[in-house]
């Protein structure tokens, strides 16, 4: 299958399965994965391959009608916001955003993020947490719903750590976009929690998930969001996505150095620097294009199981493309300092996402002991790093019933 995220399906092969209705009257419980970016970061905001896999840490959303009928309600625990607004006055703002249902949904335009941050109370520029993540939602919820503005009550609450390269913005994105989409009748809502949205449903998830990107990072290559969609492992480039329908099992060691960074600022880095070097930057980026060719080539060779000859080309490419990170400017001394543990241990590592601090991954290979494992943990946990042992590829957006979901969710919805 090859997707281009910048067409729209229209709503022609959903699920049979459908409600048909503008509004649900039941909650509505919504999940999408973060992502790993194995190679290809930033490399892939100008045009080269990018390979990407979900990961088992998900963003979750619930969706109730509106308490009183009359409002909108936003809680986002993770990051302690939690706001209304009534509908009589979001009202205001629809002929400034809606799309008919037959157009293809649109970016947001600079006047229309500071009518929306006017309208929120954020001042011009501001580019913090919470307002990025409440225009996000609100650029959605008047985009998608602008026809008949229902009155909601929702949460959303992520097992990902924020801003740190796991693509939580994506997955924050895909599903308020998907919860939007179904409960305004624009998708379905199939009856059963093993029944997946179809590839049209998809693609239209996708394509929206994409708009609340481009709010949140500014010039997003739309990688994170088709993961955040589709899951399981894909080839991104130039908006094409190709699921990688067979990989290797592929155990990593994810840290998080815990480092803030904002992948808005780090992307307009790179650009910069692309600007101001094109002969000297071009081919750095050309070489992380091939890391990732030959990272797909050695993988899809070891289907079956990867040889002790693959596993080390593996790490080889690891290594190199951390050298062509750091050069590109988003490297960061708390990621050198990783590099060095692992290697110390026989391991190879690079950071994952846009760096700057964040998340790094370190390959395992199959026979490794795993008291090196527990070692490297150790000590990147006395830096104050955050490490999980995981294997990658992960379901993309989901339907759940609330008897499904994990107690860690359950619980936080509760709370909120
Ligand atoms: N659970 C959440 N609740 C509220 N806002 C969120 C949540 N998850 C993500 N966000 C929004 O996304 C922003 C983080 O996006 P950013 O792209 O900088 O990091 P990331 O997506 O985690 O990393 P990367 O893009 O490198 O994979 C936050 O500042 C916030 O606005
Ligand atoms: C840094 C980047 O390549 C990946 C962020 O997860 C940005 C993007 O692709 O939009
Ligand atoms: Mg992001």
């Amino acid at each position: 299958m090859v997707v281009n995220q910048n067409l729209l399906c229209c709503n022609t092969d959903c699920n049979p399965l459908i409600t048909g209705s503008m509004m649900v009257d039941r909650e509505l419980f919504v999940s999408a994965p973060g992502k790993v970016i194995l190679h290809g970061e930033h490399a892939v905001v100008h045009g080269k391959v990018a390979l990407a896999v979900g990961l088992n840490l998900r963003t979750f959303l619930r969706l109730r009608p509106g308490k009183d009928n009359g409002t909108v309600e936003i809680n986002l625990p993770n990051i302690g916001t939690k706001l209304t607004w009534k509908i009589s006055d979001l009202q205001a703002l629809v002929p400034s955003f809606h799309n008919s249902p037959e157009s293809k949904p649109l970016g947001p335009s600079p006047e229309q993020l500071d009518f929306l941050k006017t309208f929120a109370g954020f001042s011009n520029g501001t580019t913090d947490t919470e307002s990025l993540a409440v225009l996000a939602f609100l650029y959605l919820y008047l985009s998608i719903c602008g026809q008949a503005l229902p009155s909601l009550e929702i949460v959303v609450w992520s097992q990902l750590p924020t801003g740190a390269g796991l693509g939580s913005s994506a997955a924050y994105s895909v599903s308020i976009a998907a919860a939007l989409l179904a409960t305004s009748g624009k998708i379905s809502i199939p009856a059963q929690e093993n029944i997946r949205w179809t590839q049209a449903e998809l693609t239209l998830i996708n394509s929206w998930a994409f708009q609340g990107e481009k709010v949140i990072h500014g010039n997003p290559s739309g990688v994170d969001n088709a993961v955040g969609t589709w899951g399981g492992a894909l080839r991104f480039q130039a908006g094409e996505i190709n699921p990688i329908e067979r990989v290797p099992v592929l155990e990593i060691l994810l840290t998080n150095t815990c480092v803030p960074r904002s992948t808005k600022t780090l992307v307009a880095g790179v650009k910069d620097k692309l600007l101001k070097f094109p002969g000297i930057m071009e081919p750095v980026l050309s070489s992380i294009n091939a890391i990732s060719e030959e990272c797909q080539r050695v993988l899809q060779a070891g289907v079956e199981g990867l040889t002790i000859e693959q596993y080390s080309v593996l790490e080889e490419l690891i290594d190199i493309n951390q050298h062509h990170l750091n050069v590109i400017g988003v490297g960061h001394p708390s990621l050198d300092r990783l590099c060095q543990a692992t290697t110390s241990h026989g391991l190879h590592s690079k950071l994952t996402g846009a760096g700057g601090g964040g998340c790094a991954i370190t390959l395992l290979r199959p026979d490794i002991e795993p008291s090196v494992v527990d070692a490297v943990k150790q000590e990147l946990s006395a830096y104050g790093y955050q490490c999980w042992r995981t294997s990658i590829g992960a379901p993309g957006v989901s339907l759940h019933s609330s008897s499904m979901l994990p107690e860690d969710v359950t619980r936080s919805f509760n709370k909120a």
